[in-house]
């Protein structure tokens, strides 16, 4: 079927900032891991294809052991030491698709609704992300000293997913490799080469980065009534 998309989520991190005893996306949120919860939002997503993991070397069998449970899981490989690293390595395993969605284990409450507008968008501009609008004042600080406030309407806050046609995707990625440039985001990449738009999202779509992360995770399922 044309016009679908594959999700590459990278899951190859080590989870320093939870200081919890393994890394933070097999860390049970109810009786699921957060990678299962961020696993099941794409197997239930009718225009995903296929989705592709980056795993730690240590736990490369784990997840692929993991990975039967959902049959639209094809590629698992392992990761590097850099989010970035570990995302090529998969886009280098994969065959040429569409479109490829970029999506953090890590952000287990992405809405279909999101998904949706981002499936909507990419066809459209090719490179879309997912953002919600900055509530606090930002200011550009240097040495503890404020340089300037920057004007909070022209600021968002990007998340995953991210989606991008495959073809410039997979340029930018070759071009950071080249440039040795390391970017935050896959966006940061292609920004490069081709103007990112956004989508709004929403705050649910949290990072589970930092222990206090969990209690707003159990927050936000109790909230859905999981
Ligand atoms: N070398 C890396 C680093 C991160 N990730 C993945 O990228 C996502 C976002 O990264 P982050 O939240 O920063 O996770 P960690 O790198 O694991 O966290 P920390 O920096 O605290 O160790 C996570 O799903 C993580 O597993 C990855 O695949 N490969
Ligand atoms: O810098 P970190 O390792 O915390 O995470 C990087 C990315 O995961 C992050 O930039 C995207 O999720 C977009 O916000």
């Amino acid at each position: 079927m044309t016009n679908m998309y594959d999700v590459i989520i990278p899951a190859a991190g080590m989870g320093k900032r939870m200081q919890a005893d393994k890394n933070k996306i097999l860390l049970q949120l109810h009786s699921k891991s957060i990678l299962e919860h961020t696993l099941e939002t794409f197997q239930s997503d009718d225009n995903c294809r296929a989705i592709h993991l980056a795993a730690q070397k240590d736990e490369l069998e784990m997840l692929k052991a993991m990975s039967k449970a959902y049959n639209k899981i094809e590629v698992v490989t392992v990761g590097g030491s850099e989010r970035q690293y570990s995302i090529y390595n998969v886009l280098k395993a994969i065959q040429p698709c569409d479109y490829v969605f970029i999506h953090d284990a890590a952000r287990p409450f992405v809405t279909p609704e999101t998904l949706y507008k981002l499936y909507t968008k990419v066809q459209q501009y090719k490179s879309v992300v997912a953002a919600v609008k900055v509530k606090d004042t930002v200011k550009r600080v240097i040495d503890f000293q404020v340089e300037e406030t920057l004007n909070r309407e022209e600021l968002w806050q990007i998340q995953t997913p991210q989606a991008f046609s495959y073809h410039l995707l997979l340029e930018a990625y070759n071009k950071a490799n080249e440039d040795d440039f390391l970017g935050t985001d896959d966006a940061s990449l292609v920004e490069r080469l081709y103007p990112v738009n956004i989508v709004e999202s929403d705050y649910d779509n949290i990072k589970i980065t930092t222990p206090e992360d969990m209690f707003f995770a159990e927050a936000i399922l109790k909230k859905r009534g999981i």
